[in-house]
């Protein structure tokens, strides 16, 4: 983020001609008055390139510093959720941003970072280059050390006056506190709590009772196979409700997790694709919360005569959270219905808030964007919330959702509206709720991110339940087979493994020419008569025109992608699912969560860009248990890329060819197993 020294000098310049907002600011926000003025545009938007976006490194680092020079009557939008403090001095001004700020927004010909809470010792040897005058040795008066250590806390106080800024007038110097080891301070409020609050779970207090002490013995106890749900402590009438809907066993991952999570657990839900992981973290959720729960349980109530939401499940795509609004539906039942509602985006956000107000659900599902947006607003009550899911949570941390994942796990179960005078810290407030972290991958940031939302969180798979302190950083999460020395590079990542994909699935690529790929496509489809089959494609533009020649060949096809309004997303899900298109062509939107029974094929028309977004496009079929195909189709050059995928995933992707009407392995699946 630090520019160099020409940028310094032309903003130095700029400053002199006193610069004036950019166009990337509206009208409206010109006003003096404002303090905040919102861009219009984003950095990420093509057009905006005077604008930067400064990401906060580490969601979770709850107090990230920034220090900005900047030049008088310039406006910062910080898209963060508290601005502490924000002093700006005549003439030269130096603005510093303390708070929770996760994605700050900010015109470079107005501001020029030039620190960080990481990178202190760069503020004043930068600012000598603006001549120095101002007081920014006394930040010497902060030891180096205390400035890098994670658990910095700043507290201040406003001070807008037009003298030159000192460290003292913006309450640096003075109230500096570091935060103890987060572990132990955890461990100690856990144990120090005096009593479950009003109508939380019982169960909830003595696993925090018993905070890292017995939870080997309970994870030993967890059955792996229970071989009917009422094994696994849910209640009569949840269980009859299954059973009518025609859910009689659990599967594997279900079976570790759901005693799990009724006991208390934070967890990291880990198992291939088409598992079962929805059901995994729903039934526990509605066996302490709404009309079908436990007599004995304490939380959740009737829909509407509650204001508070109790569980918050949080999905990357408009499609999956629907998708999970429905399983909650089904399970519920027609007469419950109302204690389950969507917010997702792309549908009308009034109708939503006016839902909320009306039916009063217990859950809420939805994407990250219009739950943290909903939630801004005030309409949205998760302080006392028991439980947040995250489904998809390795996509869900990525860069996109990062503001808004940021509101939602700063604010959900947080208990902070309940009393203000209280000072809990975060950390404290956050152990509140139950957090549950779910995907087929899981990529070490997430077992970091688990590890510091969480209280003393499990990694729950489908045969085994680990501790994650005892995930080691470096190693692989998910250890399938002995790994060879040179696959360790993808294990730093996290692999996704052969764990991430149904052991059903068969594999294989096909090299063709480009311009034949579509055609391909259509033979692969014939030779393996399949019925139901999903292309994943990188580029719209190319997805439109597969779709065009595979109708000209008389081969029925729809698009799916982000491009396309809510409504037309819909019905072509709906039009696939009931089978009346045969091919459905689609990009990553479609990559996670999507579950249709009756996919037999996954054809990859473009490469994926690595084995994660391979092993999720993939998992599109096969899904529990079924037989599932997946093919990619590539050219000459990339079969390097096939070979990587195949060490890297642990299953075999042996060359295949379409000769009349079948498909034809060309490669001996020995010479290709991937480890050997
Ligand atoms: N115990 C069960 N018995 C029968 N069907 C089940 C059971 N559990 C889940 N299913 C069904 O299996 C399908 C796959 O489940 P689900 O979508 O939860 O998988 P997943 O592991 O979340 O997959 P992904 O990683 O792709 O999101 C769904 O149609 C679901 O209704």
């Amino acid at each position: 983020m630090v520019e160099d020294l020409n940028e310094i000098k032309e903003v130095k310049r700029r400053g002199k001609q006193n610069t004036k907002l950019t166009g990337n600011f509206s009208a409206k926000s010109r006003r003096k008055d404002k303090m905040w003025h919102k861009p219009k545009l984003d950095a990420h938007h093509p057009g905006s390139e005077s604008l930067s976006t400064l990401i906060v490194p580490e969601i979770g680092n709850p107090n990230p510093l920034l220090i900005f020079e900047a030049f008088p009557k310039s406006s910062i939008y910080f898209s963060g959720l508290r601005i502490n403090f924000l002093p700006i001095v005549k003439n030269r001004s130096l603005l510093i941003v303390v708070g929770n700020a996760t994605r700050v927004t900010y015109s470079r010909s107005d501001f020029l970072l030039v620190g960080t809470h990481k990178m202190p010792a760069l503020i004043s040897s930068r600012l000598l280059l603006f001549g120095g005058s101002l007081p920014f040795q006394k930040l010497s008066h902060v030891s180096r050390k205390t400035w890098l250590h994670s658990g910095v806390t700043v507290r201040h106080q406003v001070d807008r006056d037009h003298g030159p800024l000192t460290l003292a007038s913006v309450g640096i110097k003075s109230v500096i506190e570091t935060t103890e080891p987060a572990e132990t301070e955890k461990v100690k409020r856990l144990n120090s709590r005096p009593e479950v609050p009003k109508g939380k779970k019982a169960v909830r207090s003595n696993v925090i009772k018993s905070a890292g002490k017995q939870k080997t013995v309970e994870i030993e106890a967890a059955p792996f196979a229970a071989k009917s749900f009422s094994e696994l402590g849910l209640s009569q009438t949840l269980i009859e409700r299954l059973e009518s809907e025609g859910f009689m066993t659990p599967t594997d991952v279900q079976s570790a997790a759901i005693p799990l999570i009724l006991k208390g657990h934070d967890a990291v839900i880990q198992s291939y694709t088409g598992s079962g992981k929805t059901l995994a973290y729903l039934l526990p959720i509605l066996a302490d919360v709404g009309p079908l729960k436990k007599k004995t349980s304490g939380g959740g109530g009737e829909p509407g005569k509650k204001t508070d939401i109790e569980a918050v499940v949080v999905a990357p795509s408009r499609e999956l959270g629907m998708q999970i609004v429905r399983e909650f539906e089904k399970i519920l039942g027609p007469a419950n219905k109302r204690a389950v509602q969507q917010l997702v985006g792309g549908a009308n956000r009034s109708r939503q808030e006016e839902a909320l107000k009306k039916n009063k659900p217990l859950i809420v599902v939805g994407t990250p964007g219009r739950i943290a947006e909903i939630s801004a607003a005030g309409k949205l009550h998760t302080h006392g919330c028991q439980y947040l899911v995250l489904d998809e949570v390795d996509e869900l941390l990525s860069f996109n959702f990062r503001e808004d994942m940021h509101r939602i796990l700063e604010h959900v179960g947080s208990r902070s509206g309940s009393d203000p005078r209280e000072s809990k810290s975060s950390l404290a407030k956050r152990v509140e709720r139950q957090t549950i972290l779910v995907s087929a991958t899981v990529p070490f940031s997430v077992i970091r991110a688990a590890r510091s939302w969480g209280h003393d969180p499990l990694l729950v798979q489908a045969k085994k339940v680990i501790r994650l302190e005892s995930v080691p950083q470096t190693g692989p999460i998910i250890p399938s087979k002995p790994t060879t020395s040179s696959s360790s590079s993808s294990n730093l990542q996290g692999p996704p493994a052969v764990e991430s994909l149904p052991p059903s699935l068969k594999h294989y690529h096909c090299v063709t020419r480009l311009q034949h790929k579509v055609d391909t496509l259509r033979r692969c489809v014939h030779a393996l008569d399949a019925k139901s089959v999903i292309v994943f494609m990188n580029h719209t533009k190319q997805l439109k025109d597969a779709v065009f020649k595979l109708e000209a060949r008389g081969m029925s096809a729809m698009e799916l992608h982000g491009d396309l309004g809510k409504l037309a997303r819909s019905t072509t899900m709906k039009k696939f699912k009931r089978g009346e298109v045969r091919v459905l062509v689609t990009n990553e939107l479609s990559a996670r969560g999507l579950d249709v029974a009756e996919c037999d094929l996954v054809v990859n028309l473009d490469l994926p860009t690595d084995s994660i977004h391979y092993a999720h496009r993939a998992g599109r079929t096969g899904r529990l248990g079924r037989p599932g195909t997946v093919v990619t189709l590539c050219e000459e050059p990339e079969i390097f890329v096939v070979k990587k995928l195949q060490k890297q995933l642990g299953v075999p992707i042996p060359a295949c060819q379409f000769i009349e009407g079948k498909l034809i392995v060309t490669e001996d699946e020995k010479t290709t197993q991937p480890l050997s």
